[in-house]
């Protein structure tokens, strides 16, 4: 993990993230030169043992210059069809600038709903690795064409997050049209200073950020913090520097000062916790006692069926519940038992499972490999991440 500039210099695996203000342009769409400039940093830093993941944004506001339709709002179908436009012509771009160093790339078209299920998780990890092992840039992108509302990621600094999670990244860089976060929005605030350094992401410099600087960015510093917040908790350092600047990125990979850099918290949740914490909708509530309360916060015990009070909602096996204690929401975690087969044990003792539903798998409702204590439980001030952007 790491913990401080220096560090960098021993980034084996990274994830960069680059933005549509840096890559469209209204008149002539995709901005060769800059494609071609940070293709040249990334392949000197994986010739120089560092694999590298793309996360590129661009395809909807490609398309938009394509079509002419850069003066407008769009519907959520024009944008549909305008990333069904502008992706092939991103991957041809990154194509031809990796093949100029003898790189292949591969494209890799995530949607969140891909990434709550957890064999098609696994499967995103296994594609990477082995697209890492043979050499290859694996590029990705939200598939744009099918998402709706529900399914949609907020945005690509999100999906940059949840990626370099997936494939168990040191670093993400996030690469924008400003050179970090400013105490303010830079294009309204021209005395705004930069900060170098975040050990601790917290809500000063949420408070900071502010929205997109471009008619081409969606979700401006705002969705930069909230990726770097889902990264950092999961053991990812987050950067985000400047892809205007000429050599940046490998000046932050040598450890130098550039742009912002959020350091790893210490609470780092395993791969597996991270996943139920941050991409998985709760299906229903499950009431605990004090006494379980205590069992589950205090002694990291697993959660029996004894201290249930009452259930809520239809959820099946397996499915992400969250755990409310009589101060509130304590966490969440994945059933061993469904809703109905939950509320006929409740109050019980783990003795009388069989008993009672004629079979007993487990003796705990919910195993606490499976159980996240949301941030007041977990002893720590930041509150438990439920949603990628504060959606859905
Ligand atoms: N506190 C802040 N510090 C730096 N930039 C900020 C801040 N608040 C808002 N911004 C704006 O965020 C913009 C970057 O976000 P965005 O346009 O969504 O980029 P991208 O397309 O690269 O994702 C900057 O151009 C800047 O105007
Ligand atoms: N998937 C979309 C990403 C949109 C988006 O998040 O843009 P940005 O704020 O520039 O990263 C696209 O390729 O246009």
């Amino acid at each position: 993990m790491i913990h401080s500039r220096s560090e960098l210099a021993r980034t084996r695996r990274v994830v960069v993230k680059i933005g549509s203000s840096l890559l469209a342009d209204a008149t002539c769409g995709i901005r060769h030169d800059v494609v071609d400039r940070l293709v040249d940093e990334m392949a000197a830093m994986i010739a120089d043992g560092t694999e590298v993941l793309v996360v590129t944004s661009g395809s909807v506001a490609l398309g938009r210059v394509c079509l002419d339709w850069v003066d407008r709002e769009l519907t959520v179908h024009e944008k549909q069809a305008a990333a069904a436009i502008g992706q092939p012509r991103l991957m041809d771009a990154y194509g031809k600038a990796f093949a100029r160093h003898h790189r292949t790339v591969a494209q890799m078209l995530l949607t969140k709903d891909d990434l709550r299920h957890r064999r098609r998780y696994l499967n995103a990890s296994n594609t990477s690795e082995t697209l890492f092992a043979a050499g290859v840039v694996p590029v990705v992108n939200e598939n744009d064409t099918v998402v709706v509302t529900e399914i949609k990621f907020g945005d690509n600094d999100s999906l940059g997050a949840l990626v370099s999670l997936v494939v168990d990244a040191d670093l993400l860089v996030l690469l924008t049209d400003v050179d970090g976060l400013y105490s303010a929005n830079p294009a309204t605030h021209p005395e705004a200073e930069r900060i170098a350094i975040v050990p601790h992401l917290d809500e000063r410099h949420v408070a900071m950020a502010g929205d997109a600087g471009s008619s081409f960015g969606t979700g401006g510093m705002a969705s930069k913090l909230t990726a770097a917040r889902i990264a950092t908790r999961g053991g990812v350092a987050t950067a985000i520097i400047s892809g205007k600047k000429p050599g940046a990125l490998t000046r932050l990979l040598a450890g130098e000062d550039e742009g912002t850099l959020f350091l790893c918290g210490t609470d780092r949740q395993t791969r597996r916790k991270h996943w139920i914490s941050e991409l998985l909708r709760p299906a229903g509530e499950i009431h605990i006692d004090q006494g379980a309360a205590k069992a589950v916060c205090a002694s990291g015990s697993s959660l029996l069926p004894v201290g249930v009070t009452a259930v809520h909602g239809v959820f099946d096996k397996g499915e992400c519940v969250e755990i409310i204690g009589p101060d509130g929401l304590i966490g969440r975690g994945l059933c061993n038992y469904t809703a109905e087969e939950m509320r006929k044990i409740m109050g019980r003792a783990s003795h009388e499972i069989e008993a009672i539903l004629g079979y007993r798998d487990f003796t705990s409702l919910i195993h606490r490999d499976n159980l996240v204590l949301s941030g007041i439980a977990a002893g720590n001030t930041e509150p438990l991440a439920t949603t990628v952007n504060g959606g859905e």
